[in-house]
């Protein structure tokens, strides 16, 4: 554990409320995460924060609280590339849950073939300097190669590390999801630069999706975050096959401005105003990618 985060964090919310919105039948939170627990699955020696266990009872609690049916658990950098915790969750899930996996690119085809069994169906490379010490692309780009089949990559940057990185994700040879949209900064609203290079990216390939999610970490204006729903509402509209939507719980980070889960719910209707949409958003599209065999 590094030296800065001796102090286990919370960073979510005790008690989020009911939301107005009510999700479609078989809806999917498909950003989430679990934190442990600690004693049975401890914390990666290089992870940068230190949370309280958070793990597959609350995330599964929360689920039906919040009138969702699937969640897809996406390994949190704070458990490196030990994915012992997240395939415990799916495990304890009755197959209502699938994952997204942090490997070592060296990973061997068996170790690749155990986290298919576990429900595993995409592998992560994060390019925050917050949350890793590197992003090596070369070996991601080999790692990507050699997927089983089905599988894609998610990819979480920064919005000014985009152009940057087209040539890695040109050469990603399967579907992309990237999360959070590459933190644009929503404030530009929705035909700002941030937004239109997005867009760009999008329109380069079309099997590269993006998760609608957290407006809690991109609006700082807090709740109801109006400059989020104005930037991402027309993102949704136009791109309404690849989007995915999540709660990002237990929100890794925030726990200085932690969200009501119930109040993220409720941006939903706001960035997928028709019932169309929120079936794509909430059930077609995590299908395809996540329960596709
Ligand atoms: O912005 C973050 O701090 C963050 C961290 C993690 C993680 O630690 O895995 O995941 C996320 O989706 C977002």
């Amino acid at each position: 554990m590094s030296a800065e985060t001796e102090q286990r964090i919370v960073s979510w919310h005790a008690n989020p409320s009911k939301p107005r919105f009510i999700p479609p039948p078989g809806a999917v939170d498909a950003h989430c995460h679990v934190f442990g627990p600690m004693a049975q699955f401890p914390f990666s020696a290089k992870a940068k924060y230190l949370p309280e266990d958070a793990g597959p009872d609350k995330l599964f609690a929360l689920r039906d609280h919040l009138g969702f049916s699937r969640n897809v658990i996406v390994q949190a950098s704070c458990h490196g590339t030990d994915n012992a915790a997240t395939l415990d969750a799916i495990a304890k899930s009755d197959g209502k849950a699938r994952g997204v996996a942090v490997v070592d690119p060296a990973i061997s085809e068996d170790e690749l073939a155990a986290l298919h069994a576990g429900g595993i169906r995409g592998v992560r490379f994060n390019f925050l300097k917050r949350l890793v010490d590197d992003a090596p692309k070369d070996r991601f780009l080999d790692v990507a190669r050699r997927l089983p089949a089905g599988w894609h990559v998610v990819i979480y940057f920064e919005a000014d590390i985009l152009d940057e990185l087209r040539p890695f994700i040109d050469a990603i040879p399967v579907p992309v999801v990237v999360d959070h949209m590459g933190r644009p900064d929503v404030t530009q609203g929705p035909d700002g630069a941030d937004m239109k290079a997005f867009r760009r990216l999008l329109d380069s390939r079309h099997d590269i999706w993006f998760k609608a999610t957290c407006p809690d970490r991109l609006d700082a204006a807090g709740a109801p975050w109006d400059a989020f729903a104005d930037a991402v509402a027309p993102l949704v509209s136009d791109y309404s096959s690849r989007v995915l939507w999540g709660t990002d719980w237990p929100h890794p980070n925030m726990e200085k401005a932690i969200p009501d889960d119930g109040h993220l719910v409720d941006m939903i209707p706001r960035i997928a105003p028709t019932p169309q949409l929120q079936h794509k958003l909430l059930v077609a599209n995590p299908m395809t990618l996540y329960w596709n065999d």
